[in-house]
């Protein structure tokens, strides 16, 4: 019988609450640092205009092949149901707001594609379903992220082949599956194995934050969640993207037309956890 992975919700310790100064954080902030940092420097990083303006780099500097999806192969992941990897365990271990220990999601095949997140409850708006550290963080910088693949387990590295991959992103399979599975966690992206596996939507019903104190990504509900609902997040407020940057094609219903984009928003910074509503 195959067993799917499941998240339970573990009452917080005090000392491990987020201080909600180490989760505020805005792109403009962030931006501006990386801006005088230098560390704006490939691909998708190079961004044109000033804090607040950033504009939009063409879509074949990130989807080089091809700004419209094609046929892909997507890894489905279906060891990930049955072994808990380390970021699995960090996430069970760090719990969140609600105080019961009984399974809050699982990872499972999704009608949208792939694996998806799934409530096994129904879940009441504002709760912490998860916290997670991330397996390892690294900028597009030319070598990086090879360097931090090569400070991985064997374990480690297993599980992160297993990702899902839009293949158009790159020519090599790490730097694909590292540009579709990033959240930002300011000047560098991180790779966070079970927030890997929540799909998009234009109306989620999860929110991210990054907690910047405790290096962990959290992951709260928007509204009340029905069991079995997929627990979906905003990858980007810009659906157009999705297919160059994600190769899939929105058919959530709400994004046609398309989207208001704040003007803060910078389409290097696809899935920036944030925390505020307003996209
Ligand atoms: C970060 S992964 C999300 C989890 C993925 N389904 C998996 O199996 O690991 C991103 C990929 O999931 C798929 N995906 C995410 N949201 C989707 C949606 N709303 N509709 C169709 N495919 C989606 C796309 O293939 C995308 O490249």
């Amino acid at each position: 019988m195959q067993t799917w992975l499941t998240f339970s919700a573990i009452k917080m310790s005090t000392d491990k609450m987020v201080s909600s100064a180490g989760v505020c954080w805005t792109l403009a902030d962030d931006f501006a640092q990386w801006w005088a940092e230098g560390e704006v420097v490939t691909g998708k990083e190079k961004g044109v205009g000033s804090v607040g303006s950033v504009t939009p780099i063409s879509p074949e500097s990130t989807a080089a092949v091809a700004p419209t999806p094609g046929p892909m192969e997507q890894v489905t992941c279906p060891s990930l149901v049955e072994e808990a990897s380390h970021a699995a365990v960090t996430a069970q271990t760090s719990g969140s707001s609600r105080d019961s220990g009984s399974p809050l999601f699982s990872i499972r095949p999704s009608p949208k594609g792939g694996m998806g997140a799934f409530a096994l409850s129904d879940i009441a708006e504002s709760t912490v379903i998860m916290k997670e550290l991330a397996l390892f963080l690294a900028t597009d910088g030319k070598g990086h992220l090879a360097e931090e693949l090569e400070k991985l387990s064997v374990e480690e590295r297993t599980e992160f082949s297993k990702l899902a991959c839009y293949e158009l992103l790159d020519r090599d399979r790490d730097t694909a599956i590292f540009k579709t599975n990033r959240f930002r966690t300011g000047s560098s992206s991180g790779i966070f194995l079970v927030a890997s596996r929540f799909n998009h939507s234009c109306n989620p019903v999860i929110r991210y934050s990054y907690d910047y104190s405790n290096r962990q990504l959290i992951f709260s509900t928007k509204r009340d969640v029905k069991e079995g609902e997929e627990l979906t997040i905003m990858y980007t407020p810009n659906s157009q993207y999705l297919s160059m940057d994600y190769g899939f094609l929105c058919d959530c219903g709400v994004c046609d037309p398309p989207l208001k984009v704040p003007v803060y928003y910078d389409r290097w910074a696809d899935k920036v956890p944030h925390e505020t509503d307003d996209w």
